[in-house]
């Protein structure tokens, strides 16, 4: 993948860190209300940074005492996250893109280790097809959840954009991610080191879902 397509927050010193910082901090984390702060206020972060780089064009508006031309976004990028941890994520980016259509994706990871497999149960989108999508979940550790979340979207339409946003994501991660979808530029909080044997993000903050929403109980049979 061309470097272009990599931008990592945390190598640019910014008030970004404190947020990343703040999840990460397990004493910090136990306020869970802070904790999905904060993943929002990345989103916003984010949604800003991402801005930058999406087309623009001139348009007349009427303000009460005259005209006047402002440069303003051409096309609202559709934003779609995985359930659960990535809710106060995309509220995040909706602040920001606050026209913007969103996509909702029910995934979830099968216990595995290093092998663990992500089953896919719900999907609710708009059309895809020739739009800009930003796909938004705050971990990216093996990949394999973004990936097939976004394999499973084609089947709504080719986007002629992809845009990844993580909050913290792990190398195995990226690699899978930039192997299966070369297409797709990705935006990071942080890069971290590796994966554990349970993969797990290291240093990585924990399980983002439930820090955000509570422990999940395994499904009563
Ligand atoms: O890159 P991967 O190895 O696929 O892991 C990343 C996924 O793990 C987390 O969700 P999780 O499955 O823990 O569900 P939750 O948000 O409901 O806790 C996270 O929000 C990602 O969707
Ligand atoms: O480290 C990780 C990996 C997947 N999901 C999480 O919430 N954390
Ligand atoms: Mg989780």
């Amino acid at each position: 993948m061309d470097i272009n397509r990599l931008h990592v927050l945390s190598q640019t010193p910014s008030l970004a860190n404190h947020f990343i910082s703040e999840l990460r901090d397990v004493t910090v984390q136990k306020d869970s209300l802070r904790f999905r702060r904060n993943l929002e206020r990345l989103g916003e972060v984010m949604a800003y940074k991402i801005s930058e780089t999406l087309p623009y064009a001139p348009q007349t508006i009427q303000t009460p005492l005259a005209q006047t031309q402002q440069t303003l976004l051409q096309e609202f990028p559709v934003l779609a996250t995985v359930l659960r941890a990535g809710l106060p994520f995309h509220q995040g980016f909706l602040n920001y893109f606050d026209h913007s259509t969103s996509a909702f994706v029910g995934a979830y990871r099968v216990e595995g280790g290093r092998k663990l497999s992500v089953h896919l149960d719900y999907m609710a989108t708009p059309h895809l097809e020739d739009k800009i999508l930003i796909l938004v979940d705050p971990m990216l550790a093996t990949g394999k959840s973004l990936v097939l979340t976004y394999k499973d979207m084609l089947g709504f339409g080719t986007p002629k954009r992809i845009i990844i946003a993580a909050i913290i994501a792990s190398p195995e991660g990226v690699a899978h991610v930039q192997e299966q979808i070369p297409e797709a530029e990705l935006w990071l909080g942080a890069l971290d080191e590796q994966l554990d044997h349970q993969s797990y993000i290291v240093p990585g903050l924990g399980d983002a879902g439930d820090l955000a929403f509570g422990e999940k109980n395994s499904k009563v049979q």
